[in-house]
């Protein structure tokens, strides 16, 4: 259980599993129960020098609060005077980016099962008022039976609309607040675009040489489908009604679910049936 204090004393530190930007992610196991985690270890100096603390916190306070199957589990924290830990679910499938990297490009089953089990995470995520905002496979993990786990919410927010409700009415909000709320859930709704393509291309759409490249095809919407792999033309009308740049027009996460090309492709298996 969360409850509980934990200390490093509890666990047996394994191999390195990674390492992130602000701190080192290990395998590890909790003593008493034998029960494997992943154990992220952060500096506090660390914490100081980027002045990511607000960061840290709200990503502890919202992981903590999520339980989704196809969101990672933190299930809880300690710390001692220069470091700060993590217990995080341990992923025994590794990052869904290798596999990508290995097989070059997912099969159309393969693809749409993974886009149903993060359009459900992030429909999930919503309602809880919560924007990941950085959703890239390098984020996505795989466990024991290659079920997808959203990972890190190192840059998620806590979406304004709390505040909203909290005022009780929209009335008084000038449209580009109420366009810009809008606007901050379908940021991940344009990123399943993104996924999508490059689960079945192999690569993302807009990939450039330079980042200025990129940054003036994803402005323009320069969207183009390569003629192999050879691509069903459902899955190029999901991902055209994606990457849309008016955000408010792009395809709603329940719209996802129903449309024909994740309904004939998605392996309800990948997916948790909603209860
Ligand atoms: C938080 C967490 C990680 C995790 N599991 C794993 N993380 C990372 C790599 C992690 C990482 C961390 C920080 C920065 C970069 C990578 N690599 C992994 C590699 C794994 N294997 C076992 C399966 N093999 C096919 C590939 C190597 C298994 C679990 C892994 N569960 N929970």
């Amino acid at each position: 259980n969360s409850e509980r204090k934990w200390s490093l004393k509890d666990f047996e530190i394994g191999k390195p599993l990674g390492k992130g930007k602000f701190g080192r992610v290990y395998l590890a196991r909790e003593v008493k129960s034998k029960f494997i985690v992943a154990l992220k270890i952060i500096f506090k100096e660390q914490l100081e020098k980027y002045k990511i603390h607000h960061q840290l916190r709200r990503e502890m306070e919202i992981q903590t609060s999520l339980r989704h199957p196809n969101v990672l589990r933190l299930h809880g924290w300690f710390h001692d005077s220069e470091r700060i830990f993590l217990i995080l679910e341990y992923a025994y499938g590794g990052e869904l980016y290798n596999e990508l990297r290995k097989h070059g490009h997912f099969s159309e089953e393969q693809a749409a099962t993974y886009i149903a089990s993060l359009t459900t995470a992030l429909a999930y995520c919503h309602e809880k008022h919560v924007i990941h905002r950085d959703i890239k496979p390098e984020n996505l993990l795989l466990d024991h039976e290659g079920r997808l786990k959203i990972a890190d919410f190192g840059w998620s927010v806590q979406s304004r609309s709390k505040r909203h409700t909290m005022c009780g009415t929209l009335d008084y909000l000038a449209p580009e607040m109420v366009e810009n709320q809008a606007h901050d859930y379908a940021v991940d709704n344009w990123t399943l675009g993104i996924l999508c393509y490059e689960f079945l291309y192999g690569a993302p759409p807009f990939e450039s040489e330079s980042q200025s490249d990129t940054f003036k095809r994803i402005m323009k919407v320069d969207l183009s489908f390569p003629s192999t792999p050879n691509v069903s033309m459902e899955a190029k009308n999901l991902i055209s009604r994606l990457l849309v740049k008016d955000s408010s027009k792009r395809l709603s996460l329940q719209k996802i679910m129903e449309h024909p090309w994740i309904l004939k492709n998605a392996n309800p298996k990948g997916v948790e049936v909603q209860p």
